[in-house]
């Protein structure tokens, strides 16, 4: 019956107990953490609500805070902030009436801010085989606070969601929750204003009001969510098409004539003209002759496409749009919480990304996540160190929970992550220099590459067992990974087709447009210079860097989550599949 544990500095264990615990978090239990002293606190049993109350009462001294939830897929990370919020949400409350705060409006920020968990869980969470509520996506959202430390707002910031999900999945994994809840949960009139087929109801029926509802409480009101579900009707056609024709060219693709009724409503749902739509999917624009803009010789033309072709064109159409309604939902969001002008002063950050990650087929997605578990997992190290040199008794408080420890090791595979990320000679290096140099290279010639280049790497290997297709490992500090070449390069440029860019940006439904009218470049984007270019790794490099270094300037509080066993049953820990060690140090 014992969920938490201290391990000392700033870290708790949390093992999920995969049932509900009765007053595990209760309201009494928020009273009583809350109305400790100071001594009594750091007495009282390990618990997430103490973190929260530490991180709280630091945070009121004047300094900012994070606290950094980490563990494997369905280790308890996104419950365990949802109870981190609650937490800080209810003892705010009872501080803003108290004090009577100027902050004080009464306008619920508390409210606001949790009621954006099941708006991000809809569309940003799937079902997959580890997980009925994986979290796609990372997220770290700072709760900000004013003078009197009262919450006042929030700041949402979220890193690469895993759109692939959204045109394939493999067997036993399902899309973004919202897709089901809405085909489910929508009624009569809206199923027919979306064109949606009759789908046997399910499970998701009343999920579909709950998100609607807390849409509500963010600032998105019928209109625009009418326009979202009208959005995610289109991607559902889209999605359906097939295409037909010879791919030596000499008879051009065309849609398949069983679906060009999806064809028809897609085109209707997105507002832009049919042909055109039909075009896009099947034709590329091939511009021939020089690219400066005063020379005449250059000239346009337009090439049909493959079927393979057509169907990554499809592909990239449905992905791209679904990633930029989620980034408008998270804009929105993010509007509707930010703290009044200059009302903020101090925040507590908490982040909660993806888990470590080792499938059958990994590739691009999974190189991110694990990268980032990899910077994290330094951080932590080189925090924990820090601490400890300061005189934490981390072992001596292992003990006092009754954890016996018989020594500990620094693990030395951090310096992978100078394999991955250096500037010069890395794996990112590499796979950056490819897409900037835009030649066509199949896996093979990348994989030689690779082998050349990192042939004296212990961190970047041959795999041991050959694989159906060209791989190659990476050595992480959790253990190796074998990811596959094949669309490592078309992944990490992410090109959106000029083409549909063009077509989305000509819809004549202003949601739509606007979704495609934002002036940031897309991933692959060659800057101004024409030298460096903008990849999802790079980008995604930037992103963590400056997470950090805002981190870097908080006292930061760690949680590590454990999943006691992989079939996620309550009562049952299954020593095979935990070790401490493990999880103390890696992952
Ligand atoms: N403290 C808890 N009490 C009861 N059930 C829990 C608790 N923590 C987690 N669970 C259960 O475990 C499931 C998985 O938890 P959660 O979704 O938080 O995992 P996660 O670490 O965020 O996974 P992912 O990385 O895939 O997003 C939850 O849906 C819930 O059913």
């Amino acid at each position: 019956g014992v969920y938490y544990c201290n391990l000392g500095a700033g870290t708790i264990l949390a093992v999920n107990p995969f049932q509900d615990v009765s007053n595990l978090f209760d309201e009494k239990k928020i009273t009583s953490y809350h109305s400790s002293l100071l001594s009594e606190l750091s007495c009282m049993p390990a618990h997430v609500f103490a973190v929260a109350e530490r991180a709280l009462r630091n945070m009121k001294e004047g300094n900012n805070q994070s606290v950094i939830i980490s563990g494997e897929s369905g280790a308890g990370k996104t419950w365990t902030v949802r109870c981190l919020m609650r937490y800080l949400a209810t003892v705010n409350l009872q501080h803003a009436a108290l004090n009577l705060s100027d902050s004080f409006v009464g306008d619920e920020i508390e409210h606001r801010v949790l009621s954006s968990n099941p708006i991000l869980e809809a569309f940003g969470n799937a079902a997959t085989p580890r997980n009925h509520n994986s979290s796609r996506f990372g997220k770290y959202i700072q709760l900000q606070y004013d003078r009197c430390g009262t919450m006042v707002g929030a700041n949402l910031h979220v890193y690469l969601l895993e759109k692939t999900r959204v045109s394939n999945r493999d067997q036993f994994e399902r899309s973004y929750h919202i897709f089901y809840q809405m085909l489910n949960g929508c009624s009569e009139e809206e199923r027919k204003e979306w064109k949606l087929p009759d789908a046997e109801r399910m499970d998701d029926e009343s999920a579909f009001e709950k998100t609607r509802q807390s849409m509500m409480s963010v600032g998105i009101f019928t209109e625009a969510q009418n326009q979202i579900f009208t959005t995610l009707s289109a991607i559902l056609h889209l999605n359906q098409l097939e295409f037909e024709g010879d791919d030596d060219l000499s008879n051009p693709c065309t849609v398949r004539s069983e679906f060009q009724a999806n064809t028809k409503t897609s085109a209707q749902l997105l507002a832009v003209p049919i042909n055109h739509l039909v075009q896009t999917l099947t034709f590329r624009k091939i511009e021939a002759g020089s690219t400066r803009s005063a020379d005449r010789r250059r000239s346009i033309f337009k090439r049909p496409c493959t079927r393979a072709e057509c169907r990554a064109r499809r592909d990239a159409m449905v992905k791209c749009v679904y990633e930029r309604l989620f980034l408008w939902l998270v804009k929105q969001i993010g509007n509707d919480l930010s703290a009044p002008d200059k009302s903020a002063f101090h925040f507590i950050g908490l982040l909660d990304v993806y888990g470590f990650e080792s499938f059958k087929h990994n590739c691009l997605e999974q190189l991110c996540i694990n990268y980032a578990n990899e910077k994290l997992q330094q951080y932590y190290i080189h925090n924990f160190l820090k601490l400890k040199q300061v005189g934490y008794k981390t072992l001596d408080e292992l003990a006092l929970e009754g954890v016996s420890w018989d020594g500990m090791e620094i693990n030395d595979k951090i310096s992978c992550l100078n394999a991955l990320e250096s500037t010069r000679n890395s794996l990112f290096a590499l796979l950056n220099e490819e897409c900037r140099l835009n030649r066509t290279t199949d896996a093979l010639q990348l994989k030689s590459r690779l082998t050349d280049s990192f042939h004296k790497s212990p961190y970047i290997t041959q795999p041991r067992i050959s694989t159906e297709t060209p791989s190659f490992t990476v050595n992480h500090y959790a253990g190796k990974v074998v990811y596959a070449v094949k669309l490592l390069t078309v992944k990490n440029k992410d090109e959106l087709p000029l083409e549909i860019r063009e077509l989305l940006v000509d819809s004549t439904n202003p949601f739509i447009c606007n979704l495609f009218l934002d002036k940031s470049p897309d991933p692959a984007t060659p800057s101004t210079k024409g030298k460096s270019l903008e990849t999802v790794l790079s980008q995604f490099k930037k992103s963590l860097d400056e997470l950090l270094t805002t981190m870097s300037t908080t006292n930061c509080n760690y949680i590590r989550c454990i999943k006691p066993n992989m079939e996620s049953l309550p009562s049952k820990f299954d020593s095979r599949h935990v070790s401490l060690y493990r999880y103390y140090f890696i992952s």
